[in-house]
């Protein structure tokens, strides 16, 4: 099957990839030149793994081919998928500016019969928009040519993406047309063998089912950080309240780890994409304001308790850092709490040190060279000379860690810890400091 994605970041690419992986002919567009040359010579702008081998086999196998020409790109498949950008508008609705852009664009040159799928996430009325800047675009050629629009939204996660592509819970379409659903079972066909996935529905539910999915895992992380943040300051340990209600099947352990706070390109934004789509319509969502609110709070936690290990002051203090990414397995570091933190330090007037398997690179292009940002090759050396550690993302080397060696390297011994990683009496046992997410111990008493 004739297959194009618009967009090329990481979900066009997974989701082009994956397709052309199961033997569909797929070509990706994007705007961005640079990108494109990139991934003609084979080198992939973003670390995602397995995603490289994939790329080059189905390359290799001419499946898979990358474009900058949008008419090519039109005329290449049946279905188009617009996978682009849908980044917070100023007051935090959805930008739609990039997807109706390739509305626009599929308007402009198409010749015959397209299904143009919107796999952004985009808010409930979105495929009408896209309809009318296609319908707008065909009548200024004067061009009566039939199409139909549907709604595909992604659930991957970054870091596991060509998993949850390929072996997803569910694949939400939203449609009315026999048509379209005919075209989607083709396209879907190999990943729908053991049982049927496939969940059609009207296209406002399809829209709505992405943020509603993406609000609930938000707030259950908020939920748990606000226990969390209650029983540091009852004496309790999270961890242990953690398994005790993951036990319970009606709540399940996903998505319960209380941390720094959510970060990523999807859950910020979209939490609030849907609470500015509520207003819109009349109603003020309550939770999912407080979701925000108390993920905003959440972030600023580590400062906090660093600042109060310092008394208050961290100006000429080497502050090590582990884990820029807002997540393992990503470069990504999108709203990552780990921006949070060292913004706060250096505003305090300290350093960082740090560390990240793969985010270095995304780091120096955020913040540029700096003398209060010091990026290290691992993680002993980011520990050398500081006066304290803070874990802000749990990458998997990170989960061993000889404390009493900790102890030795750092001036003030204390650790800091936003993922929970250790147990707790293991480091007082070395003598440091350990303050961690709700264990009972707490630097910071107040809400602020
Ligand atoms: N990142 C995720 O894990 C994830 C998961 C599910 C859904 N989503 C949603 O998918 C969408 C894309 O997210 P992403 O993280 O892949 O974004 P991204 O920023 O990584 O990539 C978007 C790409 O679209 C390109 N683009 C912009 N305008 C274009 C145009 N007119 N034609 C062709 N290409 C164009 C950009 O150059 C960029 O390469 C968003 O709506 C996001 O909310 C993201
Ligand atoms: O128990 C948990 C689970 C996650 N997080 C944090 O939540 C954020 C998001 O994590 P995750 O959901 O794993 O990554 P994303 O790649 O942002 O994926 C989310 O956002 C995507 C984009 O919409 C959706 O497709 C996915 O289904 C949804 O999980 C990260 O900062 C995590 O550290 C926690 O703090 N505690």
């Amino acid at each position: 099957m004739k297959i194009t994605v618009f967009g090329t970041g990481y979900v066009g690419l997974v989701t082009g990839t994956c397709l052309a992986d199961v033997g569909h002919d797929v070509m990706c567009m994007d705007v961005d030149a640079d990108k494109i040359a990139r991934l003609e010579q084979g080198e992939i702008p973003i670390f995602e793994p397995g995603l490289t081998p994939m790329v080059e086999r189905n390359v290799s196998a001419g499946r898979l081919r990358f474009t900058t020409d949008a008419k090519t790109a039109v005329e290449h498949g049946v279905l188009q998928f617009i996978a682009v950008g849908t980044p917070p508008d100023e007051d935090g609705s959805a930008d739609l500016k990039y997807v109706l852009a390739v509305a626009n664009t599929i308007g402009e040159y198409m010749t015959d019969y397209r299904v143009v799928i919107d796999k952004s996430t985009v808010p409930v009325g979105t495929a009408d928009r896209v309809h009318q800047a296609l319908s707008k675009a065909l009548n200024a050629r004067g061009s009566k040519i039939d199409f139909d629009v549907c709604s595909n939204p992604e659930f991957l996660k970054e870091g596991a993406a060509i998993d949850d592509f390929t072996r997803g819970a569910r694949i939400v379409v939203g449609t009315e047309s026999d048509k379209v659903k005919e075209l989607m079972r083709e396209c879907y066909g190999p990943y729908n063998r053991n049982h049927d996935k496939l969940m059609f529905m009207d296209i406002r539910a399809a829209e709505l089912t992405k943020y509603a999915a993406n609000a609930m895992l938000a707030t259950k992380i908020s939920f748990m950080n606000e226990i969390a943040n209650l029983a540091e300051r009852l004496g309790a340990d999270i961890e242990a309240v953690r398994r005790g209600i993951g036990s319970d099947p009606r709540i399940g352990y996903h998505f319960i780890y209380p941390g720094c706070g959510y970060g990523g390109s999807c859950f910020p934004k979209d939490v609030q994409a849907l609470a500015r789509t509520a207003s819109q319509v009349g109603y003020e969502a309550e939770l999912l304001n407080a979701v925000e609110t108390v993920n905003y709070r959440q972030k600023t936690t580590l400062f906090r308790k660093l600042s109060a290990a310092f008394d208050g002051d961290l100006a000429g203090k080497t502050i090590a850092v582990w884990g820029l990414a807002f997540k393992p397995n990503t470069d990504d570091m999108r709203e990552a709490p780990s921006r949070t933190l060292m913004e706060a330090i250096w505003d305090a007037g300290g350093k960082v040190q740090a560390y990240d398997p793969e985010a270095m690179k995304e780091c120096r292009r955020i913040y540029g060279e700096r003398d209060d940002l010091v990026l290290v090759a691992d993680r002993i050396q980011a520990v050398r000379g500081a006066d304290a550690l803070v874990i802000v993302t749990e990458w998997k080397e990170f989960r061993t860690l000889d404390f009493k060696w900790l102890k030795e390297q750092l001036s003030l011994p204390v650790l800091i810890d936003g993922r929970n990683l250790y147990e707790p009496s293991a480091v007082h046992e070395a003598g440091l400091m350990y303050y961690a997410i709700g264990r009972g111990e707490s630097l910071t008493m107040s809400n602020e």
